[in-house]
């Protein structure tokens, strides 16, 4: 068999990984006996993309490409979120440089990872939106886990609009009417729905099925001649790949000016404080009536759960740019935020 003839030249790979393994690492790789690496995403606590990230993700797939491995498969080492997309620290209050630097890096993995000459396959073992899923979107093929987990393109919910080079991608895996709904309603799939649209190949039972499956796609490849193989691949992907590298500096551009925008700031920042932060009702930074608004919002949300509407109280922070500020122990200030549940 091909692929074990592979794994022989590089059995040695088992022993040397380690350097990306230690423990401070963001991923975990391992060759299996067949010679397939198992990438873990292991970046706390949702696997979201960091610049850090991003470049441990660079050198992770320069490493299964310069060992000549077959293949690889994309997982999480976290039970519940393949990946949660972009680190929403990287988009609020971006500093121009960085974030420039930021996307910059993004692409370059994206186009690592789409024009990889290796196989490539996700294995989706928790939630996916927006960036999480495009990685999956970038790789050959894709397992999802069944359960309650969804994947699927939120960024308008978020103020944001895709690249471009994320839409062609969607565009040319799931039919064109299906990619403009869920892109423009942020509809997220839940793993039957995405197999139905083609989002997805498999729906697994759990992570170990889902690597199973994986590596049964990978094994089709065994009577396939490589060279065969790879050029046909980089026939179809080669030419999103080169729209991109000549229109690098302008998808940057056109992200940082969105990125910036008041209204996918105020997303962001009610994305950040709806985490149990340390954040203190009010008194966070106390500059911008809004803000401070919004952090309150995102701070009831967290004390009151599902009885609190939370981007309904964010709303009316910028409809009436901060002049109602809730207070999430004064019933009447939060009350048109309270649902009948
Ligand atoms: C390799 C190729 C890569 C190519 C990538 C290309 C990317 C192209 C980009 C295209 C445009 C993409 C835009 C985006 O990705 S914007 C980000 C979109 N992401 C989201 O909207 C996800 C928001 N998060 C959630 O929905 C949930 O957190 C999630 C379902 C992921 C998990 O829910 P769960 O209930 O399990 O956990 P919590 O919500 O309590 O969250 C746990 C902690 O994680 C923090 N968190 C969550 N999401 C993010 C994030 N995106 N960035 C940073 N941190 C995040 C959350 O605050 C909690 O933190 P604490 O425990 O500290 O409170």
């Amino acid at each position: 068999m091909l692929l074990r003839r592979v794994y022989k030249q590089h059995r040695w790979l088992a022993s040397h990984v380690k350097f990306l393994s230690t423990q401070k690492s963001s991923i975990d790789i391992k060759v299996d006996n067949d010679g397939i690496a198992i990438l873990n995403l292991q970046r706390p606590p949702v696997n979201s993309f960091s610049m850090d990230f991003l470049k441990e993700l660079s050198k992770s797939l320069d490493f299964v490409e310069n060992n000549k491995i077959t293949a690889m498969i994309l997982t999480s080492a976290f039970p519940r979120v393949f990946s949660a997309g972009l680190d929403i620290n990287e988009v609020y209050k971006p500093d121009a440089v960085r974030f420039k630097e930021f996307w910059t890096t993004l692409q370059e993995v994206w186009m690592k990872l789409f024009g990889a000459r290796f196989i490539t396959a996700a294995a989706i073992n928790g939630q996916s939106p927006a960036g999480g899923c495009l990685m999956a979107m970038s790789c050959e093929y894709r397992v999802m886990i069944k359960g309650t987990f969804t994947i699927g393109m939120n960024e308008t919910s978020l103020g944001l609009i895709a690249p471009t080079w994320f839409m062609e991608l969607v565009k040319n895996t799931i039919n064109v009417r299906d990619a403009e709904y869920a892109f423009t309603t942020s509809r997220m799939f839940t793993p039957e729905e995405a197999l139905k649209v083609r989002l997805i190949d498999e729906i697994a039972a759990d992570k170990d099925d889902a690597i199973a499956k994986c590596k049964r796609f990978i094994k089709k490849f065994d009577e396939i001649t490589p060279s065969a193989r790879i050029n046909t691949k980089m026939k179809l992907r080669g030419p999103a790949i080169k729209k991109l590298q000549n229109t690098r500096q302008e998808d940057t551009e056109e992200i940082y000016q969105l990125v910036i925008h008041p209204d996918t700031q105020k997303v962001a920042i009610f994305q950040l404080y709806s985490s149990p932060v340390s954040a203190n009702p009010a008194i966070i930074t106390g500059y911008d009536p809004m803000e401070v608004c919004i952090e309150n919002c995102a701070q009831c949300k967290k004390m009151l759960g599902a009885w609190f509407e939370g981007q309904l109280c964010a709303e009316s922070c910028i409809k009436y740019r901060g002049k109602m500020i809730p207070d999430c122990e004064n019933y009447a200030s939060i009350s048109p935020f309270l649902n009948k549940l």
